[in-house]
């Protein structure tokens, strides 16, 4: 099967011919570049205009054959270019009297990962201008696991450059900038596996308002903003026991970045696979590659039912393409148990943790993460059974070594064992905690250990104290996202733990979370 792919959310004018047969890619791409400032919605629409049509003349040239499919870009993505695009494909595939075929752009993202290195199920990280976000596969759809709270990697980036009076785009002039810079400090904001990159932006801003050379202020940004992805990447990997990782997006074209996640893979002994850069920033191999699976599983679209989605989701659609899923992989029942982020021995009824060095991060940020979470863990795990949650019983503590001894609790993780009885009873833990101000910050289905219906908090590392609704839904926000991750079948659960937490808690925090999960991520 041929498929024309089209390509037009954002900056890239693109068309591409995939072969299914010889497996063979041909792009053609024609950027968009602000003369100054952003993307601006309506130029850029202007841009689709003007380009698509001569792209696609050149793609279509190129082909061996003809045409089976027309595939385009559904969304995300800016609606003026979106609607230019959308446009082109209905009359292309009536022209040449093919199926069309509509993709998600950030499945799209991913796929051609999964597609080239051959991967069973890997977990995603997608990195682009708009979005950030870590997705994984269960049970026929694209699960978020965590994603940004609020702008994307690439237009967070971006925004500074914007700053400092540099063009569009600003990535590989960060990239470039940042090695000759010296670290600086910036904020790091991870909860659970969702993050933050507005605080940085605006210490980064101001770092550079007060005089700091923007070389130090690029490294500053770059060590920071991508040891946070390489975190809750790392997390992602250990939530859903997986050893596949692919990335996807203009920003993974970041060489830094591609090395510290090679490094963390590396020592998790996991596999990485960087698509070719001509497939990660915008452009309709990705396109066309996904088109052509989706029509090989008969998922076509009418043209009447083929309008546009700004604001399409991945876990939006139905991913009927994929073989079955693979078995998903059995616990670690080793003795000595390599978590995200700490090395944990049992004996004799004690547990040490150790937060290891992450050679990823830089050494001055490793330090200053593995401190203050001991410090943390040590604090809040003895408060929060204070406040009469089951929590393990802090025996030692040695900050500088970064090492924990608690006692051993429970019989498995709640992730193994998922029931309703037990994630009720987590509501009412954190119903609990928040009441005394304190916010867990990684409440997942592996941080909850279970002893018969009984639960127990652990890993308190991530957690702080504030009495912020937002910070409270947040724990709530994670808690459900971890059992969409990894529960057959969810909803009845996310009901029941939040059923609890209203019986126990505060109704401000539920429309809270409500809010959170209405908020556009796409900034
Ligand atoms: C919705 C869609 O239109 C959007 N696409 C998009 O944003 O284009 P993409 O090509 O995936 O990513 C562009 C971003 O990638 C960043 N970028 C490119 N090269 C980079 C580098 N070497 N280091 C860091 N960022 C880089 C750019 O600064 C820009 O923000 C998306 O996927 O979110
Ligand atoms: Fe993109």
């Amino acid at each position: 099967m041929r498929v024309l792919g089209i390509e037009g959310t954002a900056w890239a004018a693109s068309a591409a011919v995939y072969d299914n047969e010889t497996d063979d890619v041909f792009i053609e791409t024609d950027p968009y570049q602000p003369e100054s400032g952003g993307i601006h919605p309506r130029e850029a629409a202007e841009h689709m205009r003007e380009a698509i049509p001569s792209v696609v003349e050149t793609a279509l040239s190129a082909a061996t054959g003809p045409i089976d499919a027309v595939a385009f870009s559904r969304g995300p993505g800016l609606g003026p270019c979106l609607r230019v695009v959308g446009t082109a494909a209905r009359a292309l595939a009536q022209s040449l009297d093919v199926s069309l075929v509509g993709v998600n752009h950030m499945v799209a993202h991913l796929e051609i990962g999964r597609h080239r290195s051959g991967f069973d199920s890997p977990v995603c990280l997608n990195v682009s201008g708009a979005n950030a976000h870590v997705l994984g596969y269960r049970n026929g759809r694209y699960r978020v696991l965590g994603e940004t709270m609020d702008t994307g990697a690439g237009n967070a980036i971006d925004k500074f450059t914007r700053h400092v009076g540099w063009t569009h785009p600003g990535g590989p002039k960060v990239e470039e900038a940042a090695n000759d810079g010296e670290y600086v400090d910036l904020p790091y904001v991870v909860k659970g596996m969702d993050f933050s990159f507005s605080g940085i932006m605006s210490a980064a801003k101001q770092a550079y308002d007060d005089g700091v050379p923007v070389e130090d202020v690029s490294r500053g940004l770059q060590e920071t903003m991508f040891a946070m992805l390489t975190e809750v990447s790392e997390r992602a990997l250990s939530l859903t026991g997986r050893d596949e990782l692919v990335v996807g997006g203009g920003v993974a074209q970041n060489e830094r970045l591609q090395e510290m996640l090679r490094e963390m893979a590396d020592q998790r002994g996991a596999n990485l696979h960087v698509p070719d850069p001509r497939f990660l920033g915008d452009n309709a191999g990705m396109i066309a590659v996904l088109g052509a699976m989706m029509a090989a599983a008969g998922e076509t679209v009418a043209v009447e039912d083929s309008g546009i989605d700004a604001d399409y989701r991945p876990d939006q659609v139905p991913v009927t393409w994929r073989p079955g899923e693979p078995p998903a992989p059995g616990g670690d029942r080793s003795d000595e148990i390599r978590g995200a982020e700490a090395v944990v021995t049992v004996e004799d009824g004690l547990v040490t943790k150790r937060r290891v060095p992450k050679t990823y991060r830089h050494p001055a940020l490793d330090e200053r993460l593995r401190r203050e979470r001991t410090v943390e863990e040590a604090r809040l795990t003895h408060d929060a059974r204070r406040a009469g949650v089951p929590t393990p019983v802090l025996r030692d503590v040695d900050v500088r070594e970064s090492t924990l001894v608690v006692e051993f609790v429970g019989e498995r993780d709640l992730r193994d064992a998922v029931g309703t009885t037990r994630v009720q009873s987590v509501g009412e833990h954190l119903a609990t905690i928040h009441g005394e101000g304190i916010v867990h910050g990684d409440p997942t289905t592996r941080n909850v250990r279970v002893d018969g219906p009984r639960t127990y908090l652990i890993d308190f590392g991530l957690g702080y104290y504030s009495r912020d609704v937002e910070d409270h839904a947040m724990d709530l926000h994670v808690f459900e996202q971890s059992l969409r991750g990894t529960a057959d079948e969810p909803e009845p659960l996310v009901s029941a733990f939040e059923g609890a937490y209203a019986d126990a808690g505060q109704d401000a925090v539920l429309d809270q979370l409500r809010a959170i999960e209405g908020r556009g991520r796409y900034q």
